[in-house]
């Protein structure tokens, strides 16, 4: 994050080096920056001190609008069977329902041809919405967990390995336009039993492969929801599969209609009585839907779970496609249709009292639960389905890792395949990727910082591959500032006089800009 200060400073020193006036196009350089990126520097660069903000979360505040907010979840009133003697209550058509209906009638009256399921959709979502009845407990319980969760979008992309941070979000939406490659992605999947290891192998592979554009997918993302809404679900995921044009706002739909269990499964679920670990308990319809389409580069919405809660959140991860997909869950083998999309299967095995161990210490301090809690769903729900479901889809696997990600040797084998088999499907290597950019026209969005002898002089450190790592991140870091320093040099300014401390008045410059890259944050968040 940049100071204000820094900003200011940044301001003053570019305002001197750029009193010659840097022009646009001159020279070869490769740094330079898009007129976005400017708009973006100028919104970020005047935030009031309070309200600074990372690009990330001024765009997640931006997403956040797409969605529900966490408050529509927790107006519904308290449950007759919790409070005796109080008359069932039907909420006004206010609620997350209410609005996937409104949504599914938006879509109903864009789009005739698939006005019939829409409408059942939202017919059914706006009925659905009347008969949720919620503990207050439960209400309470979920509320405290969302309503700190609105800004975490960009955080559930983020993976942090012991050298560095990952982001899985897949490629940015304007890969395609940018000239990147696209090759069909290259499909990992990863079975075992709960707390095996398959989320570390996973960020191990990824960190391993040192390649752009690698993304988790996990199956927890998939749970059914079997609440009030399901037939809505239901119906939206026909329309989601069948109608491409409407896939996205019926995907909204489909994040706010699938909202939680029914208050007899939640409650069920806060006893740590329900089943999780059964097939039945995933929705393997929308799981191989989201996976193809990944698979054919397209755009997807993931749902994001909450354990605490065991329920959907009202967000969803966007993926934009990806080189490698690596999709983790307990029955990762278990449906035939995902599992033929998969290209390569990995099965960690782990024993059975390192899991429990790690199960215990993880669902008590990352989840919510108690010791006995997680005994008793252990020993009725987890320890059965991995003996009935989970063991018994080891033999699909190519490759079995035993005891998960402290097996180097493993996952350097399955890295070792994965390159292989992108460079067989045509993907660039890193060498190809760096001169991919030679003789392609320069956009006019693009202004060209001048290629002087101190900018070659820094990519002469950034681009040598002997260069240490703390060096890279000092020379990269100068060659940022520059960029930033034209950057802001290319903003308005106008004439200003000043007195020296000597008693002359110079004649010098000052930046205009505080106004317009107010209005221009708030034309943004409308
Ligand atoms: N090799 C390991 N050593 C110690 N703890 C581990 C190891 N691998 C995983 N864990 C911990 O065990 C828990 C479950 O691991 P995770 O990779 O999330 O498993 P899964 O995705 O199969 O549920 C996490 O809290 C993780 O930090
Ligand atoms: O609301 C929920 C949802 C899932 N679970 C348990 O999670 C594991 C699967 O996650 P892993 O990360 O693979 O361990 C599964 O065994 C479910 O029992 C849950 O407890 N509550």
């Amino acid at each position: 994050m940049v100071t204000k200060r820094e900003i200011k400073k940044h301001h003053r020193e570019g305002l001197q080096q750029s009193k010659g006036g840097a022009r646009r196009g001159e020279g070869a350089a490769t740094t330079c920056i898009s007129r976005s990126s400017r708009a973006q520097l100028v919104g970020q660069t005047y935030l009031p001190s309070s309200r600074q903000c990372s690009d990330t979360e001024l765009a997640l505040e931006l997403s956040e609008q797409v969605f529900l907010d966490d408050d529509d979840y927790t107006r519904a009133p308290a449950s007759p069977t919790t409070v005796p003697n109080v008359r069932p209550y039907r909420p006004p058509s206010t609620g997350p329902c209410a609005r996937s209906a409104r949504i599914a009638t938006t879509i109903m009256l864009a789009n005739p041809a698939v006005k019939q399921q829409c409408l059942c959709f939202g017919v059914e979502s706006k009925t659905a919405g009347s008969n949720i009845l919620k503990s207050p407990r439960a209400r309470r319980v979920r509320t405290t967990s969302m309503s700190q969760s609105n800004k975490r979008t960009a955080a559930e992309s983020i993976l942090h390995s012991d050298r560095r941070t990952i982001y899985t979000a897949g490629r940015p939406p304007w890969y395609n336009c940018t000239g990147g490659q696209e090759v069909e992605p290259f499909l990992i999947g990863i079975c075992g039993a709960s707390a095996s290891g398959k989320t570390t192998v996973a960020a191990k592979i990824i960190e391993s492969l040192n390649i752009p554009w690698v993304t988790i997918v996990s199956m927890d993302s998939f749970y059914k929801v079997v609440g009030p809404c399901a037939r809505s679900a239901r119906i939206a995921t026909t329309i989601l599969l069948a109608n491409p044009a409407v896939k996205q706002q019926c995907l909204h739909c489909c994040v706010s209609a699938w909202r939680v269990l029914n208050e007899k499964q939640h409650q069920a679920a806060m006893r740590n009585e329900y089943n999780f670990d059964h097939p039945d308990a995933f929705d393997m319809e929308l799981l191989s839907g989201v996976l193809q389409r990944l698979k054919e580069g397209k755009k997807v919405e993931v749902p994001i779970y909450n354990y605490v809660t065991h329920s959907r959140e009202n967000r969803t991860k966007t993926m934009y496609g990806a080189n490698v997909i690596i999709f983790e869950g307990i029955l990762a083998f278990y449906n035939s249709d995902v599992l033929n999309l998969l290209d390569m299967k990995v099965f960690v095995d782990t024993d059975a009292d390192i899991r429990l161990a790690r199960r215990l210490r993880r669902d008590i301090v990352q989840r919510g639960r108690d010791l006995e809690g997680v005994l008793k769903q252990y020993m009725t729900h987890v320890k059965p389905a991995y003996q009935s479901y989970i063991a018994p889809c080891m033999p699909h696997a190519d490759i079995i890792v035993p005891r998960g990600g402290e097996n180097h040797v493993a996952i350097h084998l399955i890295v070792q395949h994965v390159h292989k088999q992108l460079q067989l499907r045509g993907f660039k290597v890193r060498e190809k990727l760096a001169v991919a950019h030679v003789g392609q026209p320069v956009p006019d969005s693009l202004y060209l910082l001048k290629d002087t002898p101190q900018v070659q002089g820094l990519h002469t450190f950034i681009r040598n591959k002997d260069t240490p790592r703390d060096e890279f991140i000092f020379y990269s870091k100068r060659l940022m500032r520059l960029v930033i320093e034209f950057a802001l040099s290319l903003l308005p300014y106008s004439e200003r006089t000043v007195a020296t401390p000597q008693g002359f008045s110079y004649k010098g410059i000052s930046h205009n800009t505080y106004g317009s890259s107010t209005s221009h944050i708030k034309r943004l968040k409308k």
